[in-house]
């Protein structure tokens, strides 16, 4: 509804014309219509043979009314605490950041006092090249300094003046600076002559004095004059540390950089709005060792729009790709970038192991893992988690491995069981404390690894039931805790189970199936009861990770991959498409640089830090130690054999025993109550199981033997109504033995 002038409630300065040109404030958004253009374009859309309407219908009826408009006038209204939340979201520390981290203000201060130290050193150990080249330029400094007082006593400074003076032939000019000159040169030539009479003074005082004190005044002398004589282009001192060749970080650069990126949004926003097309919310400042600028990035621009462009990004700023680290801070929106540019490039930076001098670890408080690029730590939680790593060859998983295993095992409470299942041995120096342990690609390693997830899916069963048990003051939040694990009669503390090279297993043609299920079944219920799983592979397709494994880990860390595909395996589905890509590091050049997923509230890239042999070795050792002064070095470390999963019995032999000729098809869950009967220290905890997961315990033991579970019609063996449950048909279990032995014949 518009307002007329001869409206009685019309307001003069609001007469629903608009004035284009100069737009008043408070109808900022306002939806105003021209009528006579409305008019006029609404007749001009009418055909020619339509009746012309009279005035008062090309007016249409006059409404009375309110003017209600789309958008109101003035500043937006918010809720104050939306306003005050909002405001929060983009406050300035009042400490500096790298004063809010401990080890960050250590780091440092460390780094500015190394720094000093070093440049005092520098110039300490070169005082006799500066003392040697003062020597040498002394006899210049000395021409200069008596060149310089005989030009200055007989006022040398003003010849050409009264050159030019008698050259013009300006004789009162000539005679005034002459004058001039007379009077000065009687002073100056006292003066000089006072310090000459003065240094001869010294110098027969010196000579009177001790060589020491001769000498010093010989240095001084010659320091002077040798810094009187320094030649223009040759500097006395060298320089400890070159200047830095990092640009400071401004504005009008990063602008730059990003306008020449190819990026559509941002190149038409540039071209419509100059000025403000890229807005910085808040300062460039120093972060660490690089400078940090917190962008809002054009409507319609995400940060993974630019993330894909890191390597331009690297060009347009003139600075090494791994010196490049744009973020997304998506708790405040998509288009927010966090472009952080360091001085030095991650990928020639080794990461110290803060664990390398550590007595003893914690897990409970995460493992220090390594370095975000601006050389904050990293710590990764393990209680409650698990890990996968992934990566082509040779980018480091096996080093990120030692770094959590060196965390691991510095806690004496925690039960080890690592397997590296490529065979190089690089994890050999923590057998010492491990409850299992093996290296080998070949079967016997494979079935070794397969066995342990076995045992351990015993063991989550197992504690689950002892975690139930548990009073609820002990354990109101049915987790283990720290005092949980620390009373090792539970049987509740940590247990650690490591597999480097997974693919391995997981893609084996006899055991991989089931390890995949047992890895699955530990990932989901180990978590909240001490047993965690990290797993590593450089072959991360469906075939050798298996997708209930890959969906349902907490925590990722995904080094150099080469596609999109490994990417999403690893990080989970859509990381890609998100902006987390670790295709984007360098094969081999940022080996140990990935992104690291649910450790942090945000995915991190991370340089994990780094421990060669020897130095794994001297954890080890550390461990070791600790382990046998607390007396927890169990199985593998004490030299025991290793306890089987798999002892000597025969499902399918034992199926068959159980199940007669005359009964065709029998439910799972009635064999595994007969089976716990039979073999109680074997099917004993199956049979404890309860409903759905007493079948699927079944189910899935049968299916390395190819044995297909179906519905079966049957009733209860105490009596009752039939029913369709999951079951199997004896004749499947006998086809399957036979298929078996004649495969073991063969
Ligand atoms: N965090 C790191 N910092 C520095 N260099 C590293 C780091 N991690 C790995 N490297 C370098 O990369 C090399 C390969 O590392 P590693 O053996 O851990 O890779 P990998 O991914 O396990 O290889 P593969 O897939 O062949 O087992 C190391 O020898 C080391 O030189």
């Amino acid at each position: 509804m518009t307002q007329r002038p001869d409206d009685p409630n019309h307001d003069p300065e609001n007469d629903g014309t608009p004035d284009r040109s100069d737009p008043a404030p408070d109808d900022k958004g306002a939806e105003i219509v021209d009528l006579d253009a409305a008019r006029s374009g609404r007749n001009a859309d009418r055909s020619p043979s339509e009746p012309k309407p009279t005035t008062d219908d090309a007016d249409g009826p006059v409404l009375e009314g309110e003017v209600l408009r789309v958008d109101r006038p003035g500043p937006a209204r918010m809720d104050w605490r939306a306003s005050l939340e909002r405001k929060a979201t983009s406050r300035q520390p009042l400490i500096p950041l790298w004063l809010r981290s401990r080890a960050e203000a250590i780091e440092t201060v460390r780094w500015a006092s190394l720094h000093y130290a070093h440049v005092a050193g520098y110039q300490v150990l070169r005082a006799p090249l500066y003392a040697g080249r003062l020597t040498v330029r002394a006899p210049r400094g000395f021409v200069r300094l008596v060149n310089g007082m005989v030009r200055w006593t007989f006022d040398f400074e003003g010849e050409p003046v009264r050159v030019a003076a008698v050259q013009k032939s300006d004789y009162d000019g000539y005679l005034k600076l002459s004058r001039q000159r007379d009077s000065r040169v009687r002073l100056r030539v006292w003066i000089t002559g006072t310090i000459l009479v003065t240094l001869l003074v010294l110098a027969i005082v010196v000579t009177n004095q001790p060589t020491a004190a001769q000498w010093g005044v010989l240095a001084v002398a010659m320091a002077a004059l040798g810094i009187l004589g320094k030649p223009a282009d040759r500097p006395l001192i060298n320089r400890a540390v070159m200047a830095s060749e990092v640009e400071k970080l401004s504005s009008d650069i990063v602008v730059r950089a990003l306008s020449v990126l190819g990026i559509a949004g941002i190149t038409q926003a540039l071209s419509k709005n100059p000025k403000d097309a890229i807005r910085f919310v808040a300062p460039i400042t120093r972060d660490g060792p690089g400078w940090r600028a917190d962008i809002d990035l054009p409507y319609g621009v995400t940060v993974a729009d630019v993330l894909d462009r890191r390597k331009q990004l690297s060009g347009a700023l003139r600075r090494p790709l791994g010196c490049i680290w744009p973020e997304g801070d998506s708790s405040i929106h998509e288009g927010r970038l966090i472009l952080w540019v360091g001085d030095k490039d991650l990928s020639t930076t080794v990461v110290r192991s803060p664990l390398k001098q550590a007595r003893s670890h914690d897990v409970f408080k995460g493992i220090p893992f390594g370095n975000d690029p601006r050389g904050r730590l990293v710590t990764v939680p393990l209680i409650q988690h698990n890990v996968l790593i992934g990566s082509q060859p040779g980018q480091g998983k096996t080093s990120s491995i030692r770094e959590l295993a060196a965390g691991i095992v510095l806690d004496p409470t925690v039960e080890a069981w690592f397997h590296e299942l490529k065979g190089t041995g690089d994890l050999d120096p923590y057998d010492k404390v491990c409850h299992r342990y093996v290296s080998g690609i070949e079967d016997e390693a494979i079935a070794y690894a397969a066995d342990s997830l076995t045992l351990l899916r015993k063991v989550v069963m197992r504690r689950s039931a002892a975690l139930k048990a548990l009073p609820a003051d002990l354990c109101p939040d049915k987790r283990v805790t720290r005092v949980i694990a620390d009373k090792r009669s539970l049987g509740l503390h940590p247990l650690v189970c490591i597999i480097d090279e997974c693919q391995n297993l997981f893609a084996h043609a006899e055991y991989g199936d089931k390890a995949g299920d047992d890895a699955e079944f530990i990932i989901k219920l180990g978590r909240a009861l001490g047993v965690v799983l990290i797993l590593a592979t450089q072959r991360p397709d469906r075939d050798s990770l298996p997708t209930g494994i890959s969906a349902n880990v907490s925590i990722r860390f995904c080094l150099r991959v080469a596609g999109q595909l490994e990417n999403d395996m690893i990080l989970g589905t859509s990381a890609y498409k998100n902006g987390i890509r670790a295709t984007v590091f360098v094969p081999e050049k940022d080996a140990g640089t990935g992104y690291l997923v649910g450790a942090t509230p945000m995915p991190k890239v991370v340089k994990a830090a780094y421990l060669n042999t020897p130095e794994t070795q001297l954890i080890a050792d550390r461990a070791f130690a600790l382990r046998k002064a607390v007396g927890t070095l169990t199985g593998y470390a004490l030299g025991e054999t290793a306890e089987q999963a798999t002892p000597n019995f025969d499902l399918l032999a034992d199926i068959l025993a159980v199940v007669p000729l005359s009964e065709a098809k029998v439910w799972n869950e009635v064999i595994v109550d007969r089976l716990a009967e039979l073999r109680p220290e074997i099917y004993g905890a199956w049979a404890a199981l309860e409903g759905g997961a007493k079948t699927a315990q079944l189910t899935t033991a049968l299916k390395p033997y190819g044995a297909r579970t179906m519905q079966v019609w049957g009733t209860p063996e105490g009596g009752g109504k039939g029913a369709n449950r999951i079951g199997i048909a004896r004749e499947d279990i006998t086809n399957a033995l036979t298929e078996r032995d004649k495969g073991k014949a063969s």
